[in-house]
């Protein structure tokens, strides 16, 4: 008989979360702490993981808060190398960092577009390639998770070019990725959710033109919880989706089924 509650448990596998100190990456690190998996978050600002560190000691999983500058390779080893020496390798890696400056595209300068992108796009692939080659293509096993946007989907009113630009680039990133590491068993998914609170953007959720404007277009009425994301990410990221791969799944109550 099928073992489903194996299927989506994640005891004895490792994950790194990058942006793991974020507001959604702190969740999904959470999650998987209590699904059984041994952790380690990335972000500029380790102690931020203080919660998730004294949750994990409690439960006996093993966690670690590095600081790491995904756009720097020099980063990237040494947090390897830390992970190998405290974790041993890795299944699953979810890209979480993310960040967004908002002007309008004519005023869209080159310095802002560099950043976007910079860490969107290319300290993702910094990341994704490393872990990759060092621990899931010589493992034949992988689990890899992009935290995309609906608005890699779908335009909105104004500021977002090169917001909208990277989460497009990163949702081709998902499917590409898919069709070259399939073969070694590895899938690469993403998750496009619409706003969920977190500390970069509850300055557009506090007024409340905006929010209502916003909830209007959600056909279930609310914005995203931190959980809706952390539920998806635990199914992708788990064994029971080893069929599942080169999809973005937009969390977002319906929005993006909406005219
Ligand atoms: N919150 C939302 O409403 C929402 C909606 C859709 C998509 N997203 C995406 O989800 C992801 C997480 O968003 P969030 O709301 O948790 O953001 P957040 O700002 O709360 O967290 C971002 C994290 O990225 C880390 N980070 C920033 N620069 C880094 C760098 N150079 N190297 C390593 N880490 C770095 C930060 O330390 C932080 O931990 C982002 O990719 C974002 O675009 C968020
Ligand atoms: O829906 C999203 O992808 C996110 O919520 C972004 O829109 C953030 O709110 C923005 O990055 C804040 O500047």
């Amino acid at each position: 008989m099928e073992n489903y509650r194996d299927l989506f448990s994640l005891e004895g596998k490792t994950a790194l979360v990058t942006g793991g100190t974020g507001g959604l990456g702190s969740a999904i690190a959470l999650a998987f702490l209590q699904q059984g998996a041994n952790v380690a978050v990335c972000g500029g600002h380790p102690e931020k993981a203080a919660g998730l560190a004294d949750y994990a000691a409690q439960a006996g999983r093993k966690f670690l808060s590095i600081r790491c500058d995904i756009q720097k390779q020099s980063d990237i080893d040494n947090m390897l190398n830390e992970i190998e020496e405290q974790l041993d390798t890795l299944d699953i890696l979810v890209n979480s960092a993310g960040m967004n400056r908002l002007l309008p595209a004519e005023d869209y300068t080159e310095d802002a577009f560099d950043q976007v992108m910079g860490l969107n796009v290319k300290g993702l692939h910094l990341v994704t390639k490393a872990v990759g080659k060092r621990f899931m293509i010589p493992r034949n096993y992988g689990r890899i998770l992009n935290l995309s946007s609906v608005k890699s989907l779908i335009g909105t009113t104004e500021n977002y070019i090169a917001y909208c630009a990277s989460k497009g680039a990163v949702n081709m990133y998902t499917k590409q990725l898919a069709c070259e590491w399939g073969k070694y068993r590895i899938t690469c998914n993403a998750i496009a959710p619409t706003f969920v609170r977190t500390p970069i953007n509850s300055f557009q959720l506090d007024d409340p033109a905006f929010y209502k404007k916003l909830t209007d277009r959600i056909p279930l009425g609310r914005i995203g919880q931190e959980r809706d994301i952390a539920a998806a990410a635990l199914y992708l990221c788990s064994d029971a989706a080893e069929f599942v791969s080169g999809q973005v799944l937009a969390v977002d109550g319906g929005l993006t089924s909406m005219q």
